[in-house]
């Protein structure tokens, strides 16, 4: 089965412990049982409905255009998530003519290291073949692996009108709901209509990470606390390199303010790296220093602060409200402090079991 298997980016860097993440704490060159242990997602869908193009532009700053060269898929694709990010874990893209419940192949084994099924669906094609695909496959893991997430992306929804995404979402939901039920299978997937054209892409993205973050209730109640007491309108917890949010304030996202938050972090990083690095000197221009303040021409200020090597907290706020910006800088410096004794909470927790493990 190995051989099946193409690999690309060998940085192996993080300690996740169990479905989860943290800091890095590790050096490169892990042992193979550690790689085979992360978190997996699997990218799964028909031919061509734009898996590889995925994660391609989400992790790999791929632009849009450039996935319209992309070959087909021959093989299984691991890829881990690289050591610059904190976003740690393996996605797994199945090509599309593969059956992945052929008896030669060991799926039994590999579900079990499973979180979620992203399940690719192009909506600007027929979508009854995927439908079928989508069903089967929910029905035969859900035997094997009950706990995994479905994720049902209703992609390539930039070619279709407002009114047309909105009936492909109903028809597909309806369709899967009616399916699940007809079978007693006790799934809920979650549905999310995606392009890599825009933003939407990463938002599911992070959607689907938040629920593999066991500390996410935690992280929100610490966002909540921050931007309530702050004056702040909206808040993000960013994975810097991919720019997914591994978890946001309570009040509703809307996806105007991602992208602009999202945007920032660009325009942090490029001014970063084109004035802030030293010559010769490689690297993202991210580090404990890296903070900035942009005023829009709307009344509202976006503000970025350094969390930790990977995560950027960036947040939206009322101009109005910036003016006691001494008080939000403290706020600031408790936030952090809480979210590192999160974090380091949970190695000290695996490095304790490490020890009685080593005891025993
Ligand atoms: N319009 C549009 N096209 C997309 C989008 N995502 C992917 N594509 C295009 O869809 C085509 C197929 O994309 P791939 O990523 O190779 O599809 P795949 O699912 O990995 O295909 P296999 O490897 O054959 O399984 C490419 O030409 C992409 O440019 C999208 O959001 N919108």
């Amino acid at each position: 089965m190995e051989d099946n298997y193409e690999e690309y980016d060998n940085a192996f860097v993080g300690n996740l412990g169990d479905m989860g993440y943290g800091e890095d704490t590790q050096a490169a060159g892990e042992p193979a049982s550690q790689i085979e242990n992360k978190p997996k997602i699997f990218l799964m869908g028909l031919k061509r409905s734009g898996k590889s193009s995925i994660q391609k532009v989400v992790f790999h700053k791929m632009l849009p255009n450039e996935t319209l060269f992309l070959e087909s898929t021959s093989k299984v694709v691991k890829n881990d998530i690289s050591n610059s990010s904190f976003v740690q874990f393996q996605i797994w893209d199945f090509p599309g003519q593969l059956d992945f419940f052929d008896p030669s192949f060991d799926y039994e084994y590999i579900l079990n290291n499973c979180g979620a099924i992203v399940f690719v669906i192009d909506a600007q094609d027929e979508i009854i073949e995927a439908l079928q695909k989508l069903h089967q496959t929910i029905a035969k893991v859900y035997q094997i692996n009950p706990n995994i997430h479905f994720e049902v992306f209703i992609h390539k929804s930039d070619g279709l009108s407002d009114d047309h995404k909105i009936d492909r979402q109903r028809d597909i939901q309806q369709k899967t709901t009616e399916e699940l039920a007809d079978a007693n299978i006790n799934v809920h997937p979650s549905f999310y209509v995606t392009s890599i054209y825009d933003h939407s892409i990463f938002e599911a993205f992070s959607k689907v990470i938040q629920k593999l973050i066991p500390q996410l209730p935690t992280l929100e109640n610490l966002l909540d606390v921050f931007i309530s007491r702050s004056r702040i309108e909206k808040a993000f917890l960013v994975d810097v390199v991919s720019k997914i949010y591994v978890a946001t304030d309570n009040s509703p996202v809307d996806m105007q303010t991602y992208e602009l938050c999202s945007d920032m972090i660009d325009v942090v990083i490029d001014v970063s790296c084109i004035y802030g690095l030293k010559e010769e000197e490689e690297g993202l221009g991210y580090d404990q220093e890296s903070h900035s303040v942009i005023k829009l021409n709307n009344g509202m200020v976006l503000y970025l602060k350094e969390v930790n090597k990977y995560l950027a907290l960036v947040c939206l706020l009322r101009e109005s409200n910036f003016d006691k910006h001494g008080l939000i800088d403290y706020n600031f410096i408790c936030f952090k402090k809480a979210i590192e004794e999160v974090f380091s909470r949970k190695t000290t927790k695996a490095g304790a079991k490490k020890t009685i493990k080593k005891a025993n």
